[in-house]
């Protein structure tokens, strides 16, 4: 058996962000891997008019969790869901959870964040920084502790171009961030959130930073490992290929391709995009966990997720694999024909989204008010073209992270545990994974009917005859416009028409002979 899979059974998890994308994935794996763990405690909020009873339940019955059902049917049972809100002061927690949580956690995996790229410093710091202080702070006092694994992202130092296995010192010190969002007024702390961030990209990243420097500074003497992962993406194996439940980063502009929304990327041809699997940090969260009970290593490690060095994944490549998946599957009720122009030129890009996307949706939101119907296209291109505008940052640059210590672990693991806990993106063939999550997108997201896509290209040669038509009438307008005043024009003019009467003329003549 995987000593891994060894090390979790019998064990009492406690998971933070268990609701969430890389939560999700976690937890599958930990009931499919190591069926006899305690319990996995969740800390969960109501959310969406949901208890959190109807929010675990929905969980467990998700496509996600149909091979644990197989296996496992009584899975519930190994659930423990603990009221909490991470923004309140004690998380909320009652006195007898708190308690059981003190007495009983033996591996902490703290997975929940704000990922939002822009939300206000404030609550980025709240959820990112101060949760996090707090979490440590009931780990300290939890004398059954083994391991505590914390999240990060491997753009924490996005400002360097080349990032090791260490926490970088970052603008601010924690404890005086933490101690002026307290005292300041909002509209200060929009004020001066651009100075205080510095070179990092937005909010996020920033607070992500800061929660490391607390983990690094406040840790004391736990068992901490940190884990950065890159852009995470739909599941390359596990449970199967291609889930994916939520929009964030590449989704969305895939999505935003697939309905032809966004027609553009600014990106180079050798640019990569540092996709990493959802099932793949999940394994390698779970290693680290091992590694860091079993072995204590004397200093907190930390593991960069990322495939950039191993197995690069090119944009523009990404991008053509996108397309020719969505030829083949298109996604339904398209605005226009997928179609990617690629640039890295800022005077074409400013005309390609002026002329390929705001004139379009204008004249789309036009035609739907001469219709009768709600105008929608105007609001949806220019939320699309703004969160292009926040995820282009990542695909425009390059960056090299180390991986020593993911090595290490590897090395560390068994053949058995490599296979069950496998990480190494070397042996992923990215134009079938990005087909799969195309696919993903499609099934798991979009929740579109595979028996949808002779209709859904219908709607799309539609759409192309209806482009032809358009683009020749204005073709024929502008013409006529320029033959009214240029005489130039109209010597071109006639020299064509002359030249396709002789043309024509030779033709009859010749058949006439035959
Ligand atoms: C060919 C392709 C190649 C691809 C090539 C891949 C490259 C891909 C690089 C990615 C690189 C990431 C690298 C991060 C690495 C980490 O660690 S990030 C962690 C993950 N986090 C994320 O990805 C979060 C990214 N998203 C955001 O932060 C925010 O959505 C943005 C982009 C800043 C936009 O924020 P915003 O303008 O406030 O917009 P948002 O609140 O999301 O939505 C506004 C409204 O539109 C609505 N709305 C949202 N979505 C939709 C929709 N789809 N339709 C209609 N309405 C919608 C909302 O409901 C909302 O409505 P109201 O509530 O206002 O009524
Ligand atoms: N997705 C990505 O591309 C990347 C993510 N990461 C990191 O991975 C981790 C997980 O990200 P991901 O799963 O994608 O994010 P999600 O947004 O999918 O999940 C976030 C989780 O945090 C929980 N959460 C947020 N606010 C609160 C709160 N106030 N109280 C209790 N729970 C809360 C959410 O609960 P609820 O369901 O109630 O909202 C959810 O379970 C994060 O630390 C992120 O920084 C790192 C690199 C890339």
């Amino acid at each position: 058996m995987s000593a891994i899979a060894a090390y979790y059974n019998d064990k009492s998890i406690l998971i933070t962000g268990a609701t969430g994308f890389v939560g999700k994935v976690l937890m599958e794996k930990l009931f499919r891997t190591s069926p006899d763990l305690k319990v996995i405690y969740i800390l969960v909020r109501p959310k969406s008019g949901q208890t959190l009873k109807q929010r675990v339940f929905s969980i467990l019955n998700s496509e996600l969790f149909s091979k644990v059902r197989e296996i496992y049917p009584n899975v519930g049972e190994k659930i423990r869901a603990i009221y909490a809100d991470l923004s309140k002061d004690d998380f909320g927690i009652s006195k007898e959870d708190m308690e059981e949580l003190l007495s009983c956690t033996n591996i902490i995996f703290h997975c929940a964040a704000t990922v939002r790229f822009e939300d206000p410093l404030k609550y980025a710091v709240q959820l990112n920084v101060v949760a996090t202080q707090k979490l440590l702070l009931m780990a300290s006092q939890m004398p059954k502790l083994e391991a505590f694994i914390h999240l990060s992202t491997a753009f924490s130092n996005c400002n360097l171009k080349h990032i090791d296995e260490v926490v970088y010192p970052c603008p601010g010190e924690p404890k005086k961030i933490i101690n002026a969002m307290e005292w300041l007024d909002d509209a200060i702390i929009k004020e001066i959130t651009p100075k205080l961030i510095g070179d990092r990209p937005n909010t996020y990243i920033y607070s992500k930073a800061l929660g490391e420097t607390v983990v690094q500074e406040e840790g004391g003497k736990l068992n901490i490992a940190i884990v950065r992962p890159s852009i995470i993406s739909s599941t390359w194996q596990e449970p199967f290929p291609g889930w994916i439940d939520n929009v964030n980063g590449p989704g969305e502009l895939i999505i935003a391709t697939g309905k032809g929304l966004l027609q553009l990327l600014t990106v180079g041809p050798m640019t990569v995009v540092d996709l990493i699997p959802v099932d793949t940090v999940a394994n390698l969260i779970l290693a680290a966990g091992w590694y860091t009970a079993v072995h204590r290593p004397k200093t907190m490690l930390i593991y960069h997720s990322t495939s950039g060095q191993l197995n690069p994944c090119y944009c523009k490549k990404m991008a053509l694999q996108v397309m020719a998946t969505l030829e083949k599957t298109p996604f339904e009720k398209a605005f226009r024909r997928p179609c990617t122009v690629f640039t890295t030129n800022t005077i074409a890009k400013q005309f390609w989204k002026a002329v390929s996307h705001r004139i379009p949706a204008i004249i789309y939101d036009f035609y739907l008010r001469l219709t009768g119907r709600k105008p929608r296209i105007v609001k949806l291109m220019n939320r699309t073209l703004n969160a292009f505008s926040k995820l282009e940052y990542f695909i425009s640059q390059h960056w090299e992270w180390s991986i020593n210590n993911t090595e290490m672990l590897m090395s560390q693991m068994s053949p058995e545990d490599q296979r069950v806990f496998n990480f190494d993106v070397r042996q992923l063939n990215w134009l079938q994974y990005i087909e799969n999550y195309v696919l993903g997108l499609k099934k798991h997201l979009l929740k579109e009917d595979m028996a949808g896509i002779p209709e859904a290209k219908q709607h799309l040669r539609r759409l192309r005859n209806i482009n032809y038509i358009f683009n020749t009438v204005i073709f024929l307008i502008a013409w006529r416009l320029l033959i009214a005043r240029s005489q130039m024009a109209r010597n071109v003019w006639f020299f064509i028409v002359s030249l396709c009467y002789k043309f024509i003329s030779y033709f009859r003549a010749s058949m006439l002979k035959a």
